[in-house]
């Protein structure tokens, strides 16, 4: 059962929430304030606090008649140094209703939301709400249909759809870049930097378990990782490969028929809320910093014209977790030249994101950025899509060597005019 202090308020992440009332998180910060200010609760209540921040709420803004529990008569007779408290708070905040004091809290103060994906391999999105809805409550994502949300702070990691690989926990900017590149269920995909494997899943749900994943891995140990999760995920339809991508040649006929590729490489992370204590490491130096991120880049940019050589391709989806522009837009831009001569123009992707790429290039409007704060993780992504036909690489070969034949036999013609003239002048 929902709550008494059920609403949906005007945050920006309920706006992606697709069910009609949520939970009291918007009114939060200023509760907590109240409490804080007023000073009334003894180490007793100060366990329960959930409980206090929900009958505070009611004394303040709701039903008081209903209120009737030791608790609540307990905050009943703190009443009057409570809504003192909340006076006080109106001052500070300098504004006149409690209807204003919310719009005065940063959206980063706001507690942020939890995500899970539904592993729809193993149970379908309507089960597993229903399943969820028991203990907790939970509504689906607008934008990423198998992603559900969760108030701030629930714990999903012992639930058994979690331990039964039902259900993945998954952030939403991470569950939005297979969802980009949009797979058929018939498809071959090549995942070109696998480990552990979140979205190598997520691209074989989206594939309904048909057609094939190769899901590429350079590192030894991630790949037994990598194993790991798509195993719980039963995901049969993925061949893991222990490769270099860089070595995966585009004219081997094993991927010939690749039609999609998912490329999220080995990123700084700085999208993500532990690489941002870096600075903390005593090896840090700014310097140390920017030659880590030049090498990130070349390699990212390395991978990101190999993907865009493979013959049969039509979609290519190149994603990070940082928030760095060098890893980004600039290996976007550099790429578009080579991606343009094969025939790949940059498409856009959930259109009703409002936060694109920084404006550096014509069409960044196309690449989407997640904030770290507001969307609690940094992401990068964008999506190629070949509208033009490119010659197949096997095409590019035999011209190359038409052209090198041709360059031969006028070089064999010359040397022949050489030597009939040196002959001749001997003779
Ligand atoms: C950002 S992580 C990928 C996360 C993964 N896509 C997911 O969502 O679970 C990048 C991975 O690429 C691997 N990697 C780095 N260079 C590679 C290469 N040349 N070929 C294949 N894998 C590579 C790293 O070992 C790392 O596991």
């Amino acid at each position: 059962m929902l709550s008494p202090y059920v609403r949906k308020r005007s945050i920006p992440w309920l706006h992606n929430c697709k069910c009609s009332g949520f939970f009291l998180v918007a009114d939060l910060p200023v509760i907590k304030d109240v409490f804080h200010t007023a000073n009334v609760l003894s180490s007793k209540w100060k366990r329960q606090e959930e409980l206090m921040y929900i009958i505070l709420y009611d004394i303040l803004f709701g039903q008081e008649a209903l209120l009737a529990g030791d608790a609540e008569k307990f905050l009943l007779q703190k009443k009057d140094v409570l809504q003192a408290a909340l006076a006080k708070l109106l001052v500070r905040k300098k504004v006149k209703h409690v209807s204003d004091l919310m719009t005065s809290y940063k959206i980063s103060d706001l507690p942020k939301p939890r995500y899970a994906r539904v592993n729809t391999l193993k149970m379908d999105v309507e089960s597993a709400l229903v399943e969820l809805k028991k203990q907790y409550e939970v509504c689906q994502d607008a934008m990423v249909p198998d992603l559900l949300i969760f108030p701030p702070r629930t714990d999903l990691h012992d639930h058994h759809l979690v331990k039964s690989g039902s259900v993945f926990l998954q952030g939403k900017a991470s569950s939005m870049v297979a969802v980009a590149l949009g797979p058929k269920p018939r498809w071959e995909v090549i995942d070109a930097c696998a480990s552990p494997g979140n979205k190598t899943v997520h691209l074989a749900a989206l594939m309904k378990g048909n057609g094939k994943i190769i899901a590429c891995e350079l590192n030894k140990e991630r790949v037994k990782r990598l194993k790991d999760t798509v195993e719980l995920a039963g995901a049969t339809n993925v061949e893991v490969k222990h490769e270099d991508f860089l070595n995966m040649s585009p004219e081997d006929p094993a991927y010939s028929k690749v039609q999609a590729i998912l490329l999220d490489p080995s990123c700084s992370g700085s999208g993500t809320v532990v690489d941002r204590l870096d600075h903390l490491l005593p090896s840090y130096t700014a310097e140390s910093d920017v030659n880590r991120l030049e090498k990130l880049a070349a390699f990212q940019r390395k991978a990101l014209e190999h993907a865009l050589s493979f013959p049969a391709v039509e979609r290519i989806v190149y994603s990070t977790c940082s928030i760095n522009q060098v890893e980004n837009e600039d290996v976007i831009k550099s790429v578009l030249p080579l991606a343009s001569s094969y025939g790949f123009e940059l498409t856009t992707i959930f259109p009703q994101w409002p936060r694109r790429g920084h404006p550096i290039f014509d069409g960044s409007q196309h690449v989407l950025r997640t904030d770290l704060i507001e969307d609690q993780e940094g992401f990068f992504i964008a999506l190629f899509v070949r509208k033009g036909v490119s010659p197949p690489v096997k095409h590019i070969r035999d011209a190359g060597n038409t052209l090198r034949a041709v360059q031969r036999r006028k070089r064999r013609k010359i040397n022949s005019f050489f030597l009939l003239r040196t002959l001749g002048l001997f003779l």
